[in-house]
């Protein structure tokens, strides 16, 4: 199975210099608070777009007093463990960019890699994610969507983009030229459903991959958008739904002016998510139900991911293991393994992870360095 086979790190946070070869298994990672498990997690989702996992600064993710910093990946098989490597490095003169590379070569940026590779994680960071506001739930819908569907991060660009334009027209000190705020709305209807479209797609997989979960182990869930373009393209051609959208941005030039900001469109839509079992929004369900609706919904998405393209699919799940019961964490390993995907598993305990047996390789993570377990 292609998987990441070797990782090395230069100056990535609590990390000085680490090379380490995996044998396509998933891997686990255990050790004590502040060891540097999810240090090494977030190393390898920065080789994806956006900013990793914490989605934190790149001067944080450098090592204190480095100047720099590098991240490198191997994916390939037990026949050619080296297929291709991916890699970051973010130095001076701009240390706020990654660099990418593909086999050495200087790609456009982390968006190559997802021809490469396809990546998703769960964190504790987002165990509040039903509760809090919809835009943490909109990154979620555009982060799974993104890993299927490259144009998704065009659209949603081009959406923003004419968005920003138009609130600064209007709110600017001279009175807006209504040719130009024609064109801005038009590229925003244009480009905002076709991000509706994208998001829908992904809820539509989402549906189809959890349904695909071996039964009874993660609740049921039901995944649901709201959203003026959305709740369109469900009953309508996208033409109508485009020349409607635009009509109400026309129409409501006043109001948004007014309010500072436009007061429709996708950047306003939110993810409905209904434990069916219990017939109740996953924002009134307890701390343990929230967290395996979570991870129903990132093992469905990882399933939708496997049914559409041949590229390794990489899951990295933080403090997982942690917040399921032992048969959870028994169907949880089961999965994995039938999505034929490589995991990258943290936990204070190693017995957390007594399930996944031969199945993973073991590490000890101490203080920047990695022991395998034997
Ligand atoms: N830029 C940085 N430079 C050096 N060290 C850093 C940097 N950023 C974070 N650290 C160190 O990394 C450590 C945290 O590592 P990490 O979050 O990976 O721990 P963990 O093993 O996941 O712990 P826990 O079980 O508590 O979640 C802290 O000790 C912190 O001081």
């Amino acid at each position: 199975m292609t998987a990441i086979r070797r990782l090395t790190l230069q100056n990535v946070r609590s990390y000085a210099a680490l090379d380490q070869r995996f044998d396509g298994r998933s891997v686990v990672l255990t050790g004590p608070n502040g060891s540097g498990k999810t240090n090494l997690l977030e190393a390898i989702s920065l080789l994806s777009p956006g900013r990793g996992l914490r989605s934190a600064r790149l001067s944080d993710v450098r090592r204190q007093g480095a100047d720099g910093f590098g991240v490198g990946v191997s994916l390939g098989t037990d026949a050619d463990p080296d297929e291709t490597r991916l890699s970051i490095r973010s130095a001076p003169p701009r240390p706020e960019r990654r660099e990418a590379r593909v086999d050495g070569q200087p790609a456009s940026g982390p968006g190559a890699f997802l021809d490469h590779v396809a990546m998703s994680w769960l964190t504790p960071a987002q165990d509040r994610l039903f509760v809090e506001g919809a835009s943490e739930r909109r990154r979620f819908l555009d982060r799974m969507t993104l890993t299927q569907d490259r144009a998704h991060a065009q659209a949603s660009a081009a959406y923003e983009h004419a968005m920003r334009q138009r609130n600064a027209a209007l709110t600017g000190p001279r009175s807006p030229d209504p040719r130009l705020l024609t064109v801005l709305e038009t590229q925003m209807a244009e480009s905002g459903v076709a991000v509706a479209a994208a998001r829908r797609a992904t809820a539509a997989a989402l549906a189809r991959g959890y349904e695909g979960l071996r039964e009874g182990a993660f609740p049921g869930a039901e995944v649901a958008l709201e959203g003026f373009l959305e709740e369109g393209l469900a009953i309508r051609a996208a033409s109508d739904v485009e020349a409607e959208f635009q009509e109400r941005l026309a129409n409501g030039r006043r109001r948004d002016a007014e309010a500072g900001r436009a007061l429709t469109g996708p950047h306003r839509s939110d993810l409905h998510v209904t434990h069916t079992d219990k017939a109740q929004p996953a924002r009134l369900c307890s701390t343990g139900e929230q967290k395996a609706l979570l991870i129903g919904l990132v093992l469905a998405g990882a399933a939708a991911r496997r049914d559409q393209a041949d590229v390794p699919l990489i899951l990295l799940l933080d403090e997982v293991a942690a917040h399921l019961d032992q048969h959870r964490r028994a169907a949880l390993s089961d999965i994995l393994e039938q999505l034929g995907c490589q995991a990258f598993l943290t936990g204070t305990d190693a017995e957390l992870f007594d399930a996944w047996g031969a199945r993973a390789q073991a590490f000890a993570v101490s203080e920047g360095t990695l022991t395998e377990r034997g």
